[in-house]
């Protein structure tokens, strides 16, 4: 890896906007990635997650006015440089080659390549290395697809939704490789759908919503940007008169599930729910109060997105937390 890396961000889209025709694939986007860091790429489909990434690959330029750098050079110089490494879900592998023969040659094209067989080790393939390409199940081209990303000593990893078609004793493996290469210090970037390995794997994760960022935090402060927080508690008894409708026009509370004397509710404002419960003459045992998981806020984020806003006013652009650089330890 080079010095500049240090102060050069690995990754950097100003106003970086892509149009298909008619749709409005990536609207504006400005973001920058330091190096080493981990970052997952989530949105709902269509939010331009994959655009995203060729635009970094430069497999697409961005409409005029927009800019995309990688180290501070063009993304196509940095491919060409072999600093990127890069597992995308479009195009085929070639089928008449044995595994071995195949990342053999990707090592030998890769300007600063790794040994044959290191990399096949990485990736898991080790024990299928005879076999030919063609006859692979899903997950394995899966790795040999990981395996083609890190044949060189790349400095930024870009992943799309990489372990799609693995199940969960691949996709647990895969991960513990993608670890051992970010704890290298690689840049590692990564579009997924499953939303459980951004908030494992990811220091800092992007929320795109209809080509627009739509939240950039660790997963921790993502969680906490959907402002929606559960509570439950146990009633000792439910008074006389004390009716699930009183419990649903507490302030903030947005769901309620009441099961006997069990209430499970998730409030837009925990603490005046937990004074108002209190405020009824209610004494709550067992009280928990906790942040959704990370899916449940994205849903929030997502929905409150597409939620109709009143005329002339613009959805919120964004929620951008100050604690750069997205410490893991930090958040989580
Ligand atoms: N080549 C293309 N021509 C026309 N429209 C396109 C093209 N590629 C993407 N789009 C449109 O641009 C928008 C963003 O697509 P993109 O594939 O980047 O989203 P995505 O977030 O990767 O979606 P998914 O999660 O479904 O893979 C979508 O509305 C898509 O239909």
């Amino acid at each position: 890896m080079t010095s500049t890396q240090a102060t050069t961000p690995a990754v950097e889209f100003s106003a970086a906007g892509k149009t298909y025709g008619s749709v409005r694939a990536l609207d504006g986007l400005t973001v920058s990635l330091q190096a080493g860091q981990t970052v997952a790429l989530l949105g709902p489909n269509g939010a331009g997650k994959s655009t995203t990434l060729d635009l970094l690959l430069g497999l697409r330029n961005p409409d005029q006015g927009g800019r995309v750098r990688l180290f501070g050079t063009t993304p196509r110089q940095a491919v060409t440089d072999g600093r990127v490494g890069a597992m995308l879900q479009s195009g085929g592998l070639m089928d008449g080659v044995r595994v071995r023969e195949l990342v053999a040659l990707a090592c030998g094209l890769h300007p600063r390549g790794h040994p044959t067989e290191q990399v096949l080790a990485d990736a898991g393939l080790t024990g299928i290395a005879e076999r030919m390409v063609g006859k692979l199940s899903g997950g394995q081209e899966q790795r040999v697809r990981f395996a083609l990303a890190t044949a060189g000593d790349s400095d930024l990893l870009v992943l799309d939704e990489p372990t799609t078609g693995m199940d969960v004793t691949a996709r647990r493996s895969f991960w513990s490789a993608m670890r051992a290469q970010a704890a290298q210090g690689r840049t590692v970037l990564f579009a997924t759908h499953y939303l459980e390995e951004a908030d494992e794997v990811a220091d800092r994760v992007l929320v795109l919503h209809r080509g627009r960022l739509l939240a950039d935090g660790s997963a921790a402060e993502i969680k906490a940007m959907a402002g929606v927080r559960r509570v439950g508690f146990t009633l000792d008894a439910v008074p006389d008169g004390v009716l699930e409708a009183q419990l649903r026009a507490l302030p903030g509370v947005t769901e309620l599930e009441l099961s006997g004397a069990v209430v499970r509710l998730r409030s837009a404002d925990a603490d005046a729910t937990v004074h108002a419960v209190y405020a009824l003459g209610l004494y709550p045992r067992d009280l928990e109060v906790t942040a959704l998981g990370l899916e449940q806020a994205f849903v929030a984020l997502t929905a409150r997105a597409d939620a109709p806003h009143p005329p002339g006013a613009e959805p919120a652009p964004a929620t951008t937390t100050p604690s750069s650089p997205h410490r893991k330890a930090a958040a989580k």
